[in-house]
């Protein structure tokens, strides 16, 4: 056992954490540990597993079953689907949208089938494995509906003749267009988030924090680029003021007089209109590099 493995105030206590046996969320589960320096051994057909450098308890469990656990404190915390968190209705905190298992909760009917807003579903019979989110859709708009709980394969079933119309989980949307369904209207937007148990002890608590700022070193990351250029030292004034960068951009005089390397950090969502505003000021030698972790 590694000397990092425990915590220094309790020695042997793990946080308990529950992640997705195998299906959409794993590999992404999986790959956020390892990202924040966490080695879990998954064995295949292993449903326990420890990290050798954290103190963490992975267990491997179906989605759904996650919010309850949490609940329960069988597991302290859970990486599952805000879709599951918000249908099982349990009561557990909602800590971090973990960025993954990105997906939107849709309504759809088979294609040609007017649809000009939920009244359109009055009296219908809907197929879905989300029946409270269903029904909370339908009351919010006083629409009765009959709904018609299945466990999976849900857009086969207009198709069968066993409903109307159907809500279920979307993503790239092939598979609606693969079964002849179109998709008329979005009831929840959909990622993988942290949940915690709501009693959960101070040590307990003192591992989250440190697994939550790992993350959260890890997402500020994924949403940012280094960016590093050269620029005429006459241009200088202009481009520095078009870079945010963490503090101020780094400014190194390059070999070649009245040139400088410029080091910067920009955010995903500004990156390409500041590279084009970027060339145009006069920068040349742009290279953007992915950053692994981001300490603020
Ligand atoms: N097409 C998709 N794109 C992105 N995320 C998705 C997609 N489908 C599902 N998800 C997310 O991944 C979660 C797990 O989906 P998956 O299809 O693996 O569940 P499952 O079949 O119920 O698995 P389990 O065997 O664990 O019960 C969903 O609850 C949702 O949050
Ligand atoms: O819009 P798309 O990209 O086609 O994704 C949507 C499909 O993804 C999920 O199922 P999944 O493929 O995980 O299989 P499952 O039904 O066995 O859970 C979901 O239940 C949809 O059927
Ligand atoms: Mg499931």
């Amino acid at each position: 056992m590694s000397a990092t493995n425990t915590t220094p105030e309790r020695p042997g206590i793990k946080l308990k954490l529950a992640i997705q046996k195998s299906g959409r969320l794993h590999d992404d589960s999986m790959r956020l540990l390892k990202e924040c320096g966490i080695d879990i051994s998954n064995g295949v057909n292993k449903l326990k597993s420890e990290a050798t450098n954290f103190p963490l308890e992975v267990f491997f469990l179906r989605d759904d079953d996650i919010p309850q656990y949490v609940e329960d404190a069988v597991a302290d915390i859970g990486f599952v689907g805000e879709n599951v968190v918000y249908e099982k209705k349990k009561k557990v905190d909602v800590t971090e949208q973990l960025g993954f298992g990105k997906c939107r909760l849709s309504i759809a009917v088979p294609k040609g089938e007017s649809y000009t807003d939920a009244t359109s579903l009055r009296g219908k019979r809907i197929a879905t494995s989300y029946p409270v989110l269903v029904q909370d859709f339908l009351d919010k708009n006083n629409v009765q509906a009959e709904i018609h709980e299945i466990s999976g394969s849900v857009e086969i079933a207009p198709g069968i003749g066993l409903a109307n119309a159907i809500c279920d989980l979307v993503s790239s949307g092939s598979t609606l267009f693969m079964n002849g369904l179109q998709e008329v209207e979005s009831i929840l937007k959909s990622q993988a988030i942290l949940i915690k148990n709501q009693d959960l002890g101070p040590v307990q608590q003192a591992i989250l924090d440190k697994l939550l700022f790992r993350i959260q070193s890890v997402k500020k990351a994924k949403n940012t680029k280094y960016v590093l250029l050269n620029a005429p030292n006459d241009k200088l004034d202009e481009i520095i003021s078009l870079l945010p960068g963490m503090k101020s951009p780094t400014v190194l005089p390059l070999a070649e007089q009245g040139w400088s390397s410029v080091h910067s950090v920009l955010s995903e969502n500004e990156f390409w209109d500041i590279i084009e505003r970027l060339k145009a000021a006069g920068a040349q030698g742009i290279l953007v590099v992915p950053i692994e972790k981001m300490i603020l």
